[in-house]
């Protein structure tokens, strides 16, 4: 069996249930919705048998008000009942639709890192949005489909049976003929529609990828180009959501010709019947009522069949974010061992991540780690070694693609080492509760450090508790407190998508300052690679060398300013450690060092 043809099989097993699983919490509802929808269509099913009734009557001449005004009853009755059904199964597709959301984001954020790299954002996005929605529109239709639909088409038909075997033979001839139909059809509108999801995850992703770099793409004078393939994007959509929409109304117009036909067929051998006095006209009447209630049962068992195929494809979509690697942020060591609070911590602020006390400075080390990002692309670290002490300013240097910033991922574990050991204070970071390291460290990447929202929420990132008096003081500490206060709004002002209403030199303080509001252990530096204005430059030396009086701070330094100040440079080359010292040491010692200080450094590159 090909892989696509045992993948197939493997949807068509596993949707299903993927989309049971979604509808389990909710089936006390559910089974109240369809109960009564089954009640409305039940008092429906009365409804030829009092016309009958009076067509009787009338034959004989006169006219009973009983049937008709317990015709009129049944019809407002079984109406009023059938709708509250269909609301209370709205309610509950909005429950499992909100359930299915909740479960989506609650995993979200938890993803690991290398997981999230293999797929798109936008993707993501709309396995959120549009996937769920689907399950929205699928599941009423489809429960009371599967339940209502099944019982009242029996129903109907032993109603049928009881007026006429012969005409009912005629008309389980046309049942038939629509469950081949329906057993073609169905399984290929639901792949139609996960091929039409996934054509919508690809057009987020390409949204997602040109608004995210919306400046970019003006300043590249791309707009036209991103535009075209935006439009491949939704073109793809429309194209798989076309071929969806063929087979579903190739199912529904089959299904409601073939009772049309029958319609034809039942009156033609009906008006013989009645002809040769084996029915009388009554019976036909009712027979013929029986028929078109039949109708739109068999169009809503169709159509439930097909919107049970759309809900499995979006719940199978679901099911594949629910099964992507997630991160545990409690405790995870092999053996439950948990640091001890006072060795590394000195407790935390009960689920804020903030130390209580004045933090002690970590120490790092890498023990011989070997690293590469996915199997099959080149190694990063090859036996990667060195030592940082408790507190002080440790500047990491060297060629771009060195594995300088990779040195940073792996201390805040966004990935594993394949071998070797990743250190804080002395014990492996595979041994620390997650939560735990992340609260001990404070992280400035270098690029995109600000989030859209204002100053404020952007500096309490992680700790929703800070004091003004904190924020005031960290703001100080990376000189930006002359800056907000002298915007209009002050901390409240809007810093817009990403930052952008704010300089490059502003981002990068903000984001230093949100990382000490956590009150680090250690700070992770990733210098910005732009050449920043030597007043800005200065304010931003100061704040680390500040910073590094009291907590452990490693930099990847792109400026000589920076490393001029460090109390020890590591110098990488091709991922190994090639000379570790301080400026003076390695000026003298180490010939890629000293070209680095004449070219990269001094150029802030
Ligand atoms: N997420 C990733 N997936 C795959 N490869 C990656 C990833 N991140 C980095 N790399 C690769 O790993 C190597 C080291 O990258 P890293 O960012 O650590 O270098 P660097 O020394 O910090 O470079 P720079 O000074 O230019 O920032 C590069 O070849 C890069 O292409």
């Amino acid at each position: 069996m090909s892989s696509a043809s045992s993948r197939w099989s493997e949807f068509v097993t596993s949707a299903p249930r993927s989309l049971f699983g979604h509808l389990r919490p909710q089936r006390g509802r559910l089974a109240a919705g369809v109960l009564l929808c089954l009640l409305g269509s039940v008092m429906g099913l009365a409804q030829p048998l009092a016309a009958k009734r009076v067509m009787d009557d009338m034959g004989r001449g006169g006219l009973a008000y009983g049937p008709v005004i317990t015709l009129s009853v049944l019809v407002v009755a079984g109406g009023c009942i059938a709708g509250l059904g269909h609301y209370v199964l709205d309610r509950s597709a909005e429950s499992v639709v909100c359930t299915a959301r909740r479960r989506l984001i609650d995993r979200l954020l938890v993803l690991r890192v290398p997981v999230v790299e293999r797929t798109e954002p936008g993707d993501l996005i709309s396995r959120v949005t549009s996937d769920t929605a689907l399950l929205r529109q699928s599941v009423p239709q489809a429960v009371s489909a599967a339940v209502t639909g099944t019982l009242i088409t029996l129903a109907t038909v032993v109603m049928m049976g009881l007026l006429d075997a012969v005409l009912l033979g005629v008309t389980l001839g046309v049942i038939a003929f629509t469950g081949i139909v329906v057993a073609v059809v169905a399984p290929r509108i639901g792949r139609a529609t996960r091929q039409t999801q996934e054509a919508v995850g690809r057009m987020g992703a390409a949204l997602e990828r040109a608004l995210g770099a919306f400046r970019t793409i003006k300043a590249s004078g791309a707009e036209r180009q991103e535009t075209r393939a935006l439009y491949r994007a939704v073109e793809r959509a429309r194209r798989t959501g076309v071929r969806a929409a063929a087979w579903d109304s190739l199912s529904a117009t089959l299904s409601a010709v073939v009772v049309q036909v029958c319609f034809l067929v039942v009156l033609g051998v009906g008006g013989a019947r009645v002809t040769s006095g084996a029915i009388g006209v009554s019976t036909l009447v009712a027979f013929l009522l029986y028929l078109f209630a039949l109708a739109p049962r068999i169009g809503q068992l169709v159509e439930g069949v097909a919107q049970f195929q759309i809900g499995s494809a979006a719940a199978a979509r679901i099911r594949e974010v629910e099964d992507l690697e997630i991160e545990l942020l409690e405790d995870q060591s092999p053996e439950g061992e948990t640091p001890d609070a006072g060795d590394t911590l000195h407790g935390t602020a009960g689920g804020t991540g903030r130390p209580r006390a004045d933090p002690l400075p970590a120490r790092v080390a890498f023990r011989d780690v070997r690293f590469a990002y996915r199997p099959g692309l080149p190694q990063v670290h090859h036996r990667v070694s060195f030592t940082v002490p408790g507190g002080g300013l440790t500047a990491f240097v060297g060629p771009s693609g060195t594995g300088k910033t990779t040195v940073f991922s792996l201390i805040e574990r966004f990935y594993d080492p394949d071998a070797g050991h990743v250190l804080l204070d002395d014990k492996d970071v595979r041994q620390w509760p997650l939560a735990e390291l992340r609260a001990a460290i404070g992280y400035v990447e270098q690029d995109t450090p600000v989030l859209a929202g204002t100053l404020r929420e952007n500096l309490t990132l992680g700790s929703v508790n800070a004091t003004e008096e904190e924020l005031r003081h960290a703001l100080r500490l990376v000189r930006l407190d002359a800056v907000t206060d002298r915007l209009p709004r002050g901390l409240d002002t809007d810093v817009g998508h990403r930052g952008s209403r704010l300089s490059g030199g502003e981002r990068q303080r903000v984001a230093i300052a949100r990382a000490l509001l956590r009150r680090p252990r250690l700070l992770l530096l990733d210098e910005a690679t732009s050449q920043l204005d030597a007043a800005n430059e200065a304010a931003l030396r100061d704040t680390i060398t500040d910073v590094a009086g009291r907590i452990t701070v490693l930099v990847v330094a792109h400026r000589l300013s920076t490393v001029s100040t460090a109390d020890r440079i590591v110098v990488m080359d091709a991922g190994r450690v090639r000379a570790v010292g301080t400026h003076a040491e390695l000026l003298e010692a180490d010939a890629l060092y000293r070209e680095l200080a004449t070219t990269q450094l001094l150029n802030g590159r």
